[in-house]
């Protein structure tokens, strides 16, 4: 096995070179609507601020009155008050800048709980052919520490750009008024740090969504590898993997390094220019205070506001670096948030439509039979000139499932054949809505399934698929997912169908028993059992079944195939087969070829005639002979 290797996939949405590059500020204003229902609190918090700051400007002037009035004049009373105005000063600012924290604490982490379960709830109903495209790790990162870095933006670098912005403008009138020559030498950088400010946003902009996006890549191989754990360490893979691992790391960490490079240098440039300035002020006043042009202390006014402005300019790199990380984390936010989603109601008009279903997606054509829609359809299951094809299979790729026509009778179980690969578990997942068809129509008993609302489909029709997907919660919630208004009665019945109800009992809390994240604490025959049960707790009309019974030993599939069939009695059945004992259970069987239906009939009929069943068959029949 070759050392596994972690590139960003070329063809992936989230990567860099497909993303429009927007400006920061535009970016940030789509988080108005989250922010505008706490907008009084934070618009409060501000004010507050931009008066806690302004409060530290008046120290200067006190200082000034204190030297020129009581030091000068040997007024210990004088001094006393002006030490005290000073300490009154400081607590005012001290306790509005607690105040700010105060308002924006609480609604802020509310803005930040609201955006993520709108993220959750977007994930939820964008279509399944978004969540085959999106690697986990990205939808992850966006949903924790995008969401994270915005909550940091809202609370600090948004407030603060104001207040510095304010207090720098304040300042520097306070600054040209005590004394015009030495404000304007002091002022002298802001020009040239403006400038060397908007490179720096540029550039630090794209390092920054570089970063996010390799932390996404991250997130992703992390979650791989700890769900894969056991493949990782059957395989003695745990060193490769590592290898691996520390190679993304060390991309990420480069990344990192030239995000902190920039940092340094513009916080080294917003340091060293006002500082030049400040030093150049200090010579020219000292000499026109020994000139006994200037008094002692307006210089120590001046000097003293001068330092007061110095974090409010030197912050500005890093709150800028802040504000950039949250315009990147905006974007990487929207681009899930502005996928079309999948629309639950039914559509107006019937189908013909595309390949995900999708809200404000034109259809992407595909023939309909002609005439189908003036003749009724028939009941049951009904595929009518079907075709699919994957939203992002290659252009000259022929579709996975072409003309599919074929009809499963009210009450009957079709068996679903064919070679691996052949698009049988793609035709199941029509059925459910979980792709539309591309071209041709499919009904359930005479309704077309596109004017059915995907709520409804899903109470109609229930499925279990190959892989077992169980949830971190009890065995037996995980059975109820299947109907939403099932009782313990149901419950009893469906474990009975799947033959589970026996090793539930056994477990150690019966049905309440916990199965561990993916059910992994269960067995695969387990899991398979408990997903069947999940299929048919509801008594669905319609029943999907993709080879629900390959992880069974043979005692334990004959126990389920007797149950099932007492099931598959009562309802319209698709089951996919790979062995003779499961297509047994069907009343018909359908061949899939090419992605077409190449032939129906009864297992020995087909058995008899077709060769192409015979060969898909006859491994499993010798053996069961
Ligand atoms: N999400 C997807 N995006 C693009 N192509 C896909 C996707 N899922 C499946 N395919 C392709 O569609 C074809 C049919 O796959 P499908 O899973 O339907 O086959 P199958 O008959 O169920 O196979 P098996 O018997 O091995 O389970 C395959 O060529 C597969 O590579």
């Amino acid at each position: 096995m070759a050392d596994t290797t972690y590139a960003t996939n070329p063809t992936d949405p989230t990567s860099l070179s497909a993303l429009p590059q927007r400006s920061a500020v535009r970016s940030l204003l789509r988080l108005w609507p989250f922010v505008r229902p706490v907008r009084a609190r934070l618009f409060t918090a501000a004010f507050v601020a931009v008066v806690a700051s302004c409060l530290s400007l008046v120290i200067p002037l006190v200082l000034k009155w204190l030297v020129d009035g009581p030091v000068a004049a040997g007024d210990p009373g004088g001094v006393w008050l002006g030490g005290g105005y000073l300490l009154l000063l400081g607590l005012a600012e001290a306790l509005l800048f607690g105040l700010r924290r105060w308002l924006v604490a609480r609604p802020l982490s509310g803005v930040e709980a609201a955006m993520r379960a709108a993220l959750y709830g977007r994930l939820q109903r964008l279509p399944v052919a978004f969540h085959d495209r999106w690697p986990s790790g990205q939808l992850l990162s966006r949903g924790t520490t995008d969401l994270q870095m915005l909550r940091m933006f809202l609370t600090f670098p948004l407030t603060f750009l104001l207040v510095n912005g304010v207090t720098i403008l304040v300042g520097g009138v306070i600054l040209v008024a005590q004394r015009w020559s030495l404000g304007l030498v002091l002022l002298s950088p802001l020009l040239p740090l403006l400038v060397l400010c908007s490179v720096f946003e540029v550039k630090y902009g794209r390092a920054a969504r570089v970063v996010q996006d390799q932390i996404g890549d991250l997130t992703t191989v992390v979650e791989e590898s700890v769900l894969g754990i056991r493949i990782i360490k059957g395989f003695g893979r745990h060193r490769s993997q590592a290898r691996a691992f520390k190679e993304l790391t060390g991309r990420l960490r480069a990344s990192e390094l030239r995000k902190a490079r920039l940092l340094a240098w513009i916080w080294g440039l917003n340091t060293a220019l006002p500082e030049c300035a400040l030093g150049a002020a200090l010579v020219l006043g000292a000499v026109q205070v020994a000139d006994g042009a200037l008094s002692a202390g307006t210089l120590v006014a001046f000097l003293s506001t001068a330092l007061a402005l110095r974090w409010p300019v030197e912050s500005i790199g890093f709150l800028l670096a802040m504000s950039n990380e949250a315009a990147t984390a905006t974007d990487r936010y929207f681009e899930v948030m502005d996928e079309p989603e999948v629309s639950d109601a039914p559509a107006a008009d019937g189908p013909e439509t595309s390949g995900p279903a999708v809200r404000g997606a034109p259809p992407a054509g595909g023939e309909r039979p002609s005439g189908d829609r003036a003749r009724p359809a028939p009941g049951g299951l009904v595929f009518s000139g079907v075709a699919f094809r994957y939203p992002d299979a290659p252009p000259d790729a022929p579709p996975t499932l072409e003309d599919v026509t074929l009809h499963i009778r009210p009450g009957e179980t079709m068996a679903l054949v064919g070679a691996t690969g052949s698009g049988k578990t793609t035709l199941t997942a029509l059925v459910p809505r979980l792709y539309d068809p591309t071209a041709g129509r499919i009904t359930l008993d005479g309704r077309e399934l596109a004017t059915i609302g995907r709520d409804e489909v899903r109470s109609l029709v229930s499925v279990a698929f190959e892989e077992p997907t169980l949830f971190s919660t009890t065995a037996a919630e995980n059975v109820l997912m299947g109907a939403a208004d099932a009782q313990e009665a149901d419950l009893r019945r469906a474990l009975r169908v799947a033959q589970a109800d026996g090793f539930v009992d056994a477990l150690p809390q019966g049905g309440a028993t916990p199965v561990g994240e993916q059910g992994l604490s269960l067995s695969g025959g387990q899991r398979q059992r408990l997903a069947l049960a999940r299929a048919v707790v509801g008594r669905p009309r319609f029943l999907i079944l993709d080879d629900p019974l390959s992880a069974l030993d043979v005692h334990t599939e004959a126990l389920v195939e007797a149950a099932l069939r007492q099931v598959l009695a009562t309802t319209t059945a698709l089951v996919v087969a790979h062995r003779p004992s499961t297509v047994l259970l069907a009343d018909r069987v359908a061949l899939l070829s090419g992605g077409r239906i190449t032939a129906v009939g009864t297992h020995h009929e087909l058995l008899r005639d077709n060769a192409e069943y015979a060969a898909l068959m006859s491994g499993e029949e010798e053996a069961a002979r």
